[in-house]
């Protein structure tokens, strides 16, 4: 018999098909403290939760029997996937069953933020009729910045059509024929964060999305914007944002979910007149609540029962003969689809693998999947894994090819990743593992070069001039940045050429304006490799 623990509230709708399964027992025990779930979770295989159970190390250290830790919503932002994927528990979630209802929030939201109805409301309630406060404006003919358009994105352009509005989308991933099939233009953040009426986003947290939306932005911005926060906290900058209300700049926010949840009593955000809250209630509806439940119960059954399953968000185990041969690529492969999509700055629209030398032989496919996670992950964040990578790319019209040649000019192994974008723009990135000596990244664009994809590195594109090598040097060392190793790479002599340092830590963005800005250097880029 298995055992089920459903640990915070879940509809019971939803878990029917678990509970009516006669080789299940299930356990409802919401809001546990981590000591609580820590003392009865190694009687379990199968645990259930929302966003507000912490699926700590600890946790999983005790789950000694569980299998599978099935996520009722979108985000897995509350699991520790690394932990799970180290002890052979899968990881699913249900992606596409509460999409329409956190749309709707969103609407609900900029509608209530238009209008002011909270504000009204509570004055109306508290006994006083004042008509003159909360003179409120039109959606229609406003222009909508969408940052993300990836599925709650797209339903809230579709719908801000029907109020005719004008829709301004972003996303890595959106290309000019996609949005122009969604009715949308496609834009920068910048263009939106200038001309927006009203804007919403839409994205998870990653380190690249985490205060996108802050002081240099609110700098720029157009003039009594309104923005909707119904993704993740930390997307847009919290205090920055009170400080631009405060200064006249952004005309009212409304938010859905926070930095930390709950926020604290004195959060800035409570009780402030310009910013209306909701308790992260986006996916809050009885039905996307019954279709997240019902989809995460027959996955969560599949995989106790040793059934085919989809949507896990971690890793899945790997044949043993395959992993033997294959697993040394594995990191490297990660880190070249990372360094390519890091150095395209267009959306991507074909990944080009080519396996040469002893990989050619092989069937690749567990490699490939982990290079389409390096790519698509720097973009689509922690929920891309090898198990839905491939699926992900389809999802977003990213074409992967793979091809073999079964010999490498000076290397028994060779992958290329080449990212190709639809203005045309195609950069490749080659790597080789070497014998005693590890992962090499051999070549960047037409670049031969030698180096090991640590975890900060430095690429600069420069003029091959005599002196710059020291300039730079100079720089990073007045900065306290320590170079563990530097290659330079040239076709010709006065030409166009590369340097790749590695650096034993981050790069401040100070330096990287700094080094721009140094005679001969026409770019200065950190890649982070983790
Ligand atoms: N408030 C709630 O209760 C609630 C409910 C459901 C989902 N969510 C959250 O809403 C967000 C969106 O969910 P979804 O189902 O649409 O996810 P999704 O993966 O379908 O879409 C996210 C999109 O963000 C894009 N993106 C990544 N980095 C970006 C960047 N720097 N700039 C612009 N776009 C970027 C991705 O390319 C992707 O298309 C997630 O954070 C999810 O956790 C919140
Ligand atoms: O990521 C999600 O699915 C949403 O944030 C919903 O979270 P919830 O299930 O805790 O409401």
């Amino acid at each position: 018999m298995y055992k089920v623990l459903v640990s915070d509230p879940i509809s019971d709708m939803g878990i029917q098909q678990l509970m009516d399964a006669s080789d299940v027992t299930v356990d409802k025990n919401t809001g546990l403290t981590e000591d609580e779930l820590v003392a009865i979770i190694g009687e379990y295989d199968a645990l259930l939760v929302r966003s507000q159970t912490k699926v700590t190390e600890r946790i999983m250290s005790a789950g000694t029997r569980l299998k599978v830790i099935g996520r009722a919503g979108v985000g897995v932002d509350n699991i520790d996937l690394e932990a799970a994927t180290q002890r052979g528990i899968i990881v699913i979630n249900a992606p596409d069953g509460n999409t329409i209802t956190t749309c709707e929030h969103t609407f609900a939201m900029m509608m209530a933020l238009a209008r002011h109805i909270p504000q009204a409301y509570a004055k109306t309630i508290g006994g006083t009729w004042d008509r003159k406060s909360f003179l409120g404006v039109e959606l229609r003919n406003k222009t909508l910045g969408v940052l993300g358009m990836g599925r709650i994105g797209s339903e809230v352009a579709k719908r801000a059509k029907a109020f005719g509005m004008n829709i301004l989308g972003y996303d890595p991933f959106l290309t000019e024929d996609r949005a122009a099939k969604q009715g949308v233009k496609l834009a920068s953040v910048d263009e939106i964060i200038r001309n927006a009426d009203f804007m919403t986003v839409h994205t998870p947290l990653t380190p690249e999305t985490r205060h996108m939306i802050s002081k240099p932005q609110f700098e720029v911005m157009k003039k009594g914007m309104r923005i909707i926060n119904c993704a993740r906290g930390g997307v847009i900058d919290e205090l920055a944002l009170v400080k631009a209300i405060d200064e006249g700049i952004v005309a009212g926010a409304a938010f859905d979910v926070f930095e930390a949840e709950p926020p604290a009593q004195d959060h800035p955000f409570l009780n402030h007149p310009k910013i209306i809250v909701t308790p992260h209630l986006g996916a809050s509806t009885v039905e996307a609540q019954e279709n997240v439940a019902i989809d995460v119960s027959e996955q969560v059954l599949h995989i106790l029962r040793d059934e085919p399953f989809k949507n896990a968000v971690n890793m899945p185990p790997v044949a043993p003969s395959v992993m033997n041969k294959l697993q040394p690529y594995f990191g490297l492969g990660e880190k070249l689809g990372s360094f390519a999509a890091q150095i395209t700055t267009q959306a991507v629209r074909e990944i080009h693998v080519e396996y040469a030398g002893d990989l050619s032989e092989d069937d690749t496919q567990p490699l490939t999947r982990y290079i389409l996670k390096g790519v698509l992950r720097r973009h689509l964040g922690s929920d891309v894994n090898i198990v839905n990578s491939m699926h992900l790319a389809k999802s977003r019209d990213v074409g992967f090819v793979v091809t073999k040649a079964p010999a490498t000019k000076g290397f028994t192994n060779l992958i290329s990743v080449t990212l190709k974008t639809q203005d045309g723009e195609e950069r490749r990135v080659a790597g080789t593992l070497l014998t005693g000596y590890g992962e090499r990244v051999v070549r960047l664009d037409q670049f031969p070069v030698d180096v090991a994809p640590d975890a900060y590195q430095l690429l600069i594109s420069h003029n091959d001039k005599p002196g710059i090598i020291g300039r730079v040097g100079t720089l990073l060392g007045q900065n306290d940045v320590n170079i563990a190793s530097m290659q330079v790479g040239r076709k010709v002599i006065g030409g166009e050429a590369i340097m790749i340092l590695t650096v034993d830590k981050a790069v401040p963005k100070n330096v990287l304006i700094e080094l721009a800005g140094l005679p001969d250097l026409n770019t200065a880029q950190e890649i982070v490799l983790e």
